[in-house]
């Protein structure tokens, strides 16, 4: 009987050969009322977080830019995802970047995977022990596994514990802008955000090209909505959503998807000159986007993690750089 591993993110007798990503299941809300399950208090919720993570990535760029530095902490497990998942360092291991440490939340000593978190919520627990994770340090349990619904809580709860430049000046989530910020959800997330991955995990040349061809669509059309854009956000002048969950992926692009997940249609560096401009001016102008990055983490994570992808752990040396400058081109761009 074949065993199964961690990197059977497509079954190995699913004919599709089809990625179909696990619906989170830890679902629950932190709320601004005090009465809640879940309040908003400074010091109660911790993040747990990989750099390498696109998904947590969009978690950790909203607390920096929501100024909830001193009321959320968070850690960062080491970049290698093994059989067991995702684990935390030990005490005597140096891996670049803040925070990449033992569990540090009181009462976790023993704690050496992500998992054990996700069996001290739930014994019984089956799923995939993903992060982000939110977790209530005060009811010792997740809140929330769900990278979407974490971003959301972060942007709008803790307005009333953080300083009006970062509570209702920045509204990742306005109401005037709504229906525009989900529509734009519905198709981005399924084939750009996921869409990645469909094409990088596919098993049949079939699924692969399906997934590749509706992420380069995608792509196009995004393109074609900044280069109309007044700038320099996906909706001009205000900094939403949006803007959080298409940078996580594309400042990916070209350091690993490109060569890694086969999503070589085009590159952003060369090929999407609105899209390149967006990213760009997000991570060289906003720390929230750019000392949030860690390429080294990314590159080392789906390289030497994804074995079914990439057997030896060869790390590929480029691009060099991981991104360019704001004001220098490929050559293929120079005018
Ligand atoms: N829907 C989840 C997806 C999170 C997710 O898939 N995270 C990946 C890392 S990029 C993970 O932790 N994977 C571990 C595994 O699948 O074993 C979210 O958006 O929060």
């Amino acid at each position: 009987m074949a065993t199964s591993s961690i990197t059977d993110w497509v079954k190995t007798d699913d004919k599709t050969g089809e990625f179909k990503r696990q619906v989170s299941s830890f679902r629950n809300f932190v709320s601004r009322d005090p009465n809640a399950e879940f309040p908003a208090e400074k010091g109660r919720y911790h993040l747990y977080v990989s750099y390498a993570c696109p998904w947590a990535h969009r978690t950790l760029i909203t607390r920096k830019l929501k100024g909830l530095e001193d009321i959320i902490s968070f850690s960062v497990v080491h970049w290698h995802l093994g059989q067991q998942g995702w684990r935390f360092v030990t005490a005597d291991e140096s891996v670049p970047g803040d925070n990449v440490i033992p569990d540090p939340v009181p009462g976790h000593s023993g704690f050496t995977h992500l998992r054990d978190l996700y069996f001290e919520s739930e014994p019984t627990y089956s799923g995939r022990f993903t992060v982000p994770v939110l977790y209530d340090k005060v009811q010792g349990r997740i809140v929330s596994n769900e990278s979407s619904e974490i971003l959301r809580m972060l942007a709008t709860e803790f307005d009333h514990l953080v300083p009006e430049e970062f509570g209702a000046a920045i509204r990742l989530y306005p109401e005037e802008l709504r229906d525009q910020i989900e529509e734009a959800h519905g198709w981005m997330y399924d084939a750009i955000n996921n869409g990645v991955y469909k094409s990088g995990f596919a098993t049949t040349q079939e699924a692969y090209e399906r997934n590749v061809l509706a992420l380069f669509e995608a792509l196009d059309r995004v393109e074609e909505h900044l280069s109309k854009s007044e700038g320099p956000y996906y909706f001009g002048k205000t900094l939403t959503e949006v803007d959080i969950r298409l940078f996580v992926t594309i400042i990916r692009f070209d350091p690993v998807y490109v060569q890694h997940f086969k999503c070589n249609i085009r590159d952003i560096r060369s090929g999407y000159p609105a899209i390149h401009n967006w990213m760009r001016n997000l991570y060289w102008n906003h720390p929230a986007f750019g000392e949030t990055t860690h390429f080294d983490h990314i590159k080392w994570h789906y390289t030497k993690s994804h074995l079914q992808i990439n057997p030896k752990s060869i790390t590929p040396v480029g691009p060099l750089p991981n991104i360019l400058p704001l004001t220098e081109e490929v050559n293929a761009v120079k005018k």
